[in-house]
Formats: structure tokens, C-alpha cells, sequence
């Protein structure tokens, strides 16, 4: 008998009994169909990919175990099969962890759309950009693409340097509070990287004192929206404290497009996201072109709040996670430090006060390699959710269910051996041109790929080269090196688990010598 003419039966046994009988059988017997009801479900949704025979824990399934997510658990999963699956309360989940089947899902906007947490539509409001789908999300796509251009990006890269400039002084500082003993950095990463978005989404509109609000609270909304949590937001919960801090960030945003606008209206140039993005919606008024207009519509503040919103959540812990892999890895291997001193000094012509530019960051190929290695290497994304909207023929033998989550991973094809020799070993020259990595163009797949592929992607490498290069210059930074750095901590990205613990220290970018 199999599992599911099994499970049936005793359905049909319990269901015989009902009759004249006290409540408390009643009860019972309602909870017994429930039970094999949900087991029978989850047996019919798995079919043949991998995953435990039956539900363990009735009803929740491994709930438990998903509030706190462990690497190791994630792998052995992705190891069980192309395909596999788990269920917890009514949701059903497959993960692909191969590279075709994770870029076929990636593409197939006619069967699946991103898949956000019931609470997400509340924190970052129903209206916003992030939740369409099909052409509206095409075409909205369309009209956001302009503000991250090689040529937008140049623009925005002067401030971003003084941001740069400002957080070095600020680690030596924090590094020499603390008696230059390595303290954890993990925090002071993802400040620096809230500073420097906020910085090119915001320009100086957006204060100080207002950066580092935002900074200091952003964790209350990554926190809210880890993918297993309450839908419906309490008083004083996680999701609570994350609405109160979208809503504070948004408020800011608003007041900030309002001055772009001002800006762009009185003929200013634009040096970030927002004025570019005024800068697009005033050409568009006077342009012939009719999908320019449409494209380039007059956003409202409140949309652009949103839409600058969505980019900072989209971009604050996979950036996080980027700078602290980085700056760790560089610690460990002084060897390749080394090599990104020399490049930076070569691409300024010696001159190491030279201001960055989009040039500069064009000719600095080693230092490139060694950002793309750390993507590969520990990618700040692991797994991207979709939801299925209609039933979806994933392989001949495996149709995956409307109504499920469908979850694409990016680890495995990053560690691939058959592309990456050597796949656990941090090796930035595997990246030069032609190589067999730097052709694999199919298993690059640290931003995801098709419609919804990372906006901010081109973003991430220029600032990255930029932000890297500064601190390889004028600081030196060891790291204390404990049995948990190399390990994986799950916080919607991946981190070292140690928290990173690291001192900085100010460099001569000339002569090299170090001073305290
Ligand atoms: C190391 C840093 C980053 C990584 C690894 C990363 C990775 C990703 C991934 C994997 C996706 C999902 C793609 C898909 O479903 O196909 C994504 C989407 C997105 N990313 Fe990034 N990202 C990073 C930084 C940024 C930054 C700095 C921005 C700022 C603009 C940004 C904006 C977005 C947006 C708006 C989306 C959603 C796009 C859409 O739905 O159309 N990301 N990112």
C-alpha cells in the first residue's frame, strides 16, 4: 500500500466512526482528519523531488527549526536533491538548488512572482513598485533602470567619496577607543553601508543626524521581515518596531524628493538617485517621445519615498554582508591586499589624493576581480523566494503546485567544481578574461537573472572598487581570526559568524607605514 492510499484509509475509518458519538470524539476525530488531511496534502505536492516521506511534525513541520536558520541545514538540503522540499503550516516549499533549474525559475514571470511575507505589503505599503507584476512591473522597471547607468553612477560617485573619507577617520577612531584591540565590526559595516546608499539615493538632502537614525534603526525592519514571522503586526513586536522605522525612513525620502525636485527645477545638476530621477521626469515633460512621457511620468514624493525605500531594503544587508566578507577576507590574505595596494596606486598615477572616477574604477581590473571573487565566494544572497501563481511544469516529471513557494538558489551554482576549480578557495585570478569562471556567464548568478535581476548590480561593483581602494590606501585593518569566522550566520544575508572582529589603523598610502 502506498503512502497515500494509507493515509486515506485511515481517513475513511475515522470518518465511519462519527456517528453518535460525545463531543470529545467529536473533536478527536476532527483532529485525527485534519492531521491526515495535511499529510495526504503534502505527500500529493511532493511527488517524487526529495524530501521527508511524511510531514514529522504534523501541521507545523520543521516551523522550529526555520526561526533560526542554520547554513549547514540549508546545504544538506540543497545536497538532497535538485528538487526538494519541505512543508511548514499550510505553506509548501520547493527549492532548486541546480543552475538551470534556479535560472528557469528566475525567468518564468508567466508562473511565478517574488514572493514577500504577508507583513511586507503592510511595512513597505500595498501601492508600492515592488509588488507588481508582468508589464506594470516591466515597464516601472523601465523607468528606474536610467538611475543606475554607468553614467548616472558617475555622478554620484564625488559624494560618495567624502562618505568614503568620513568612515575611514571613523574606524581608526573606533579602533583607537578600543586600545587598537580587535573589537566586533559588524555593526560599524552595515553602518557605513546605510551611510554611503543613503548618500547616493538621498545626495545632501538627507542629514546627518538623519543617517545615522535610519542607520541605527534599519535592523527592526530586516528583522521584521525574515521570512517566518507573525502576519499580523502587534503593539511592541518585531514587526511593530519595523513598521515604525519604514515609516520614519519614508517620511525623510519624502521631504528629500520634494528638495530634488527644487533642485532639478532650478537647473542643478544632479549628483544622486533622486535629482537623476527628477532630472529624467523633466526632460520627459517637454519630450516628443510618448513612451518617454509615460515612463518618465510626474512621480509623487510619496512614490518616490517608496520606491527609495525598496532600495535601501534591497540593498542594506546584501551590501552589509558584501563589505564584511571583504574587508575579513582581505585581512586573512595580505598577499592579495597587497596586489590591490599596488593597482590603486597605479590607476591614480602615483598620486594617491587623486579623486575616484568612473575611468579610474574601469582600469582598476584587479581589484574588480577580488569583489567578484568575494560575491562568488560567500554571495550575500542564497536563495531567492518566488511564489507559483499557476501550476508550473519545473522539470517533465515535476509540476510544482499554485500556491507554492518556489525558491531558486544562487550558493550551489556559485560553488559549482565543474566551473570554479577548487570552488571553497578564494581565488580572485580565476576571474581574468576568458577564463573558464569569467565565461561561465550562466552560473553568475549573485543578482538573480530575468525580469526581477538586482537593479542595483553595476551599483554594487563600482562603489565596492571605489570603497575598497580608499580603505586599502590610507588604513590598515587586522583581523582576529576565531573558529567561527570562516562559518556562515543566516540573517536574511550571510555573515561571518563571529560578527567580524577587526582594528583599523591609519596608513601611509606611500610609503606604507602604519600609524597609531
Ligand atoms: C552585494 C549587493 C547586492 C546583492 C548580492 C543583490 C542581489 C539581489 C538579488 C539576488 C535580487 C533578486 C533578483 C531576482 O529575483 O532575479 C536582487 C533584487 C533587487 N536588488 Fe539587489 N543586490 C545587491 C545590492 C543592491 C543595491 C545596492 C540595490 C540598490 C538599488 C539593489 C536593488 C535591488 C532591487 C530594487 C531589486 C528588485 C528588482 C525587481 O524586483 O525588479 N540591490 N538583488
Amino acid at each position: 500500500m502506498n503512502n497515500v492510499t494509507a493515509a486515506a484509509a485511515a481517513a475513511g475509518d475515522a470518518a465511519a466512526g462519527i456517528a453518535g458519538i460525545s463531543y470529545w470524539k467529536l473533536f478527536a476525530t476532527f483532529t485525527v482528519l485534519v492531521l491526515v488531511w495535511d499529510q495526504i496534502s503534502y505527500i500529493q505536492k511532493k511527488g517524487s523531488i526529495a524530501g521527508p516521506t511524511f510531514k514529522m511534525y504534523p501541521i507545523i513541520g520543521p516551523f522550529l527549526e526555520s526561526l533560526d536558520p542554520k547554513f549547514e541545514e540549508y546545504k544538506a538540503k540543497w545536497d538532497s536533491g535538485k528538487l526538494s522540499c519541505v512543508s511548514i503550516f499550510h505553506k509548501f516549499v520547493v527549492i532548486a538548488s541546480d543552475r538551470d533549474l534556479s535560472r528557469k525559475i528566475f525567468q518564468a514571470s508567466q508562473f511565478v512572482k517574488p514572493c514577500v511575507v504577508d507583513v511586507a505589503v503592510k511595512i513597505l505599503r500595498p501601492q508600492n513598485w515592488v509588488f507588481l507584476d508582468g508589464k506594470a512591473h516591466t515597464d516601472y522597471r523601465k523607468s528606474l533602470n536610467g538611475l543606475f547607468t554607468k553614467t548616472a553612477l558617475a555622478q554620484y560617485l564625488p559624494s560618495l567619496e567624502i562618505v568614503m573619507d568620513k568612515y575611514m577617520e571613523k574606524f581608526v577612531e573606533y579602533s583607537k577607543e578600543n586600545n587598537y584591540e580587535p573589537r566586533v565590526f559588524f555593526h560599524e559595516m552595515r553602518e557605513i553601508l546605510c551611510a554611503v546608499s543613503l548618500r547616493a539615493f538621498c545626495g545632501n538632502y538627507i542629514t546627518e543626524d538623519q543617517t545615522r537614525k535610519i542607520a541605527d534603526d534599519y535592523y527592526l525592519v530586516t528583522a521584521a521581515l525574515e521570512l517566518v514571522n507573525f502576519p499580523i503586526i502587534l503593539p511592541f513586536t518585531k514587526t511593530w518596531y519595523g513598521k515604525k522605522t519604514a515609516d520614519m525612513a519614508m517620511k525623510i525620502f519624502e521631504n528629500c524628493a520634494q528638495q530634488a525636485k527644487d533642485h532639478i527645477a532650478a537647473g542643478g545638476e544632479p549628483v544622486c538617485v533622486m535629482d537623476a530621477w527628477c532630472k529624467l521626469m523633466q526632460d520627459a515633460k517637454d519630450d516628443d517621445d510618448e513612451e518617454a512621457r509615460v515612463l518618465h511620468r510626474q512621480f509623487s514624493n510619496k512614490e518616490i519615498s517608496e520606491a527609495i525605500f525598496t532600495m535601501l531594503f534591497a540593498s542594506q544587508d546584501a551590501s552589509s554582508s558584501l563589505c564584511c566578507w571583504l574587508f575579513q577576507l582581505m585581512a586573512d590574505r595580505p598577499d592579495i591586499l597587497a596586489k590591490v595596494r599596488e593597482e590603486q596606486l597605479a590607476v591614480r598615477g602615483g598620486d594617491p589624493t587623486k579623486r575616484v572616477d568612473l575611468d579610474m574604477i574601469e582600469e582598476m581590473k584587479y581589484t574588480y576581480m577580488v569583489i567578484k571573487e568575494t560575491l562568488r565566494y560567500r554571495p550575500p544572497v542564497i536563495m531567492v523566494p518566488y511564489v507559483v501563481k499557476k501550476k508550473f511544469p519545473v522539470t517533465p516529471n515535476y509540476t510544482a503546485p499554485k500556491g507554492a513557494m518556489l525558491i531558486p538558489t544562487l550558493y550551489p551554482a556559485l560553488h559549482d567544481p565543474e566551473v570554479y576549480e577548487n570552488p571553497d578557495e578564494f581565488i580572485p585570478e580565476r576571474w581574468v578574461e576568458g577564463s573558464k569562471a569569467s565565461e561561465a556567464k550562466k552560473n553568475w548568478l549573485v543578482f538573480g537573472c530575468g525580469p526581477h535581476v538586482c537593479l542595483g548590480r553595476t551599483y554594487v561593483m563600482i562603489t565596492f572598487c571605489a570603497l575598497l581602494g580608499k580603505f586599502a590606501m590610507y588604513t590598515n585593518w587586522e583581523h582576529k581570526v576565531t573558529p567561527l569566522s570562516e562559518k556562515i550566520k543566516v540573517f536574511a544575508t550571510i555573515f561571518p559568524k563571529d560578527d567580524l572582529l577587526l582594528n583599523f589603523k591609519k596608513r601611509d598610502p606611500i610609503t606604507g607605514e602604519i600609524h597609531e
